[in-house]
């Protein structure tokens, strides 16, 4: 199975059709990918196939969030190289996404694969999620925050929520078995204002594996001492 195949297919069975253009912007930004990550680390996933199916069709996955359309303002947290941003960039061109990471590096591979793709309305941020979630232009700004595996979700909520405006979403993308995290993470929804939506169950194509999607609404402003200072959370996580 080549790679144009397996996003066609693929994204078919996530339930959206790709266009040539959107499939020709994501093979170049897997070569794009690839070529960087022999300087700099980007990903372990360096099989082509792998790179379609656990980066690409796994990000593009969100789509399943029905809230999600064109025209929304998101922002990626700890994006790394791109996942989900980029794919959903890809897939909805109109929305404003920014892209937030710790890694400088990472960030200056995001704004080479942007410029090569021609995404426009998209921000890159350098620096760490505690820090941003305090920052006036940033708080509360967001209609939806995305994260893929960045944290347990307790560390997450708190990298995440505070971005979010009330009535907005966070989205995150997790893998099987999570049920034990998310009961872990109830406490830090309450305390952030949130609410859990629901917990999608979706298998990834041409795959054994099912991830889950979890959706939490924000009902409430977050406490203004939350995010606490860079570090605090993974140090001691809400529970
Ligand atoms: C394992 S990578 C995952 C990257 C991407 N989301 C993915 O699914 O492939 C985690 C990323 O989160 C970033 N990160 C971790 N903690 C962060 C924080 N507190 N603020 C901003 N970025 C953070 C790291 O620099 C890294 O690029």
């Amino acid at each position: 199975m080549n790679s144009v195949y397996i996003l066609k297919e693929g994204a078919k069975q996530i339930g959206i059709d790709l266009s040539e253009q959107q499939i020709q912007q994501l093979i170049q930004y897997k070569e794009l990918l690839l070529e960087w990550n022999e300087k700099i680390n980007l990903t372990a996933i360096t099989e082509e196939r792998d790179v379609m199916i656990k980066h690409f069709l796994d990000s593009l996955s969100c789509v399943k969030v029905s809230r999600l359309k064109n025209g929304v303002k998101m922002i990626d947290v700890g994006t790394g190289a791109g996942f989900p941003g980029i794919p959903l960039k890809v897939y909805y061109q109109d929305i404003q996404l920014t892209l937030l990471d710790s890694l400088n590096k990472r960030i200056n591979f995001l704004q080479t694969v942007c410029d090569s793709l021609g995404l426009k309305a998209v921000e890159f941020l350098h620096g760490r999620a505690e820090d941003y979630g305090n920052h006036k232009n940033y708080r509360e700004k967001y209609d939806f925050a995305v994260a893929r595996a960045v944290a347990e979700l307790n560390i997450l909520l708190e990298y995440c929520m505070p971005f979010v405006k009330v009535g907005g979403y966070f989205i995150a993308q997790k893998g099987p078995n999570i049920e034990e995290e998310m009961n872990r993470g109830q406490k830090a929804i309450e305390i952030l204002g949130g609410k859990l939506v629901e917990k999608i169950d979706i298998p990834l194509p041409f795959s054994e594996i099912n991830h889950n999607i979890v959706i939490i609404k924000k009902i409430k402003q977050t406490p203004t001492k939350y995010p606490r200072k860079a570090g605090t959370p993974t140090k001691s996580p809400l529970i």
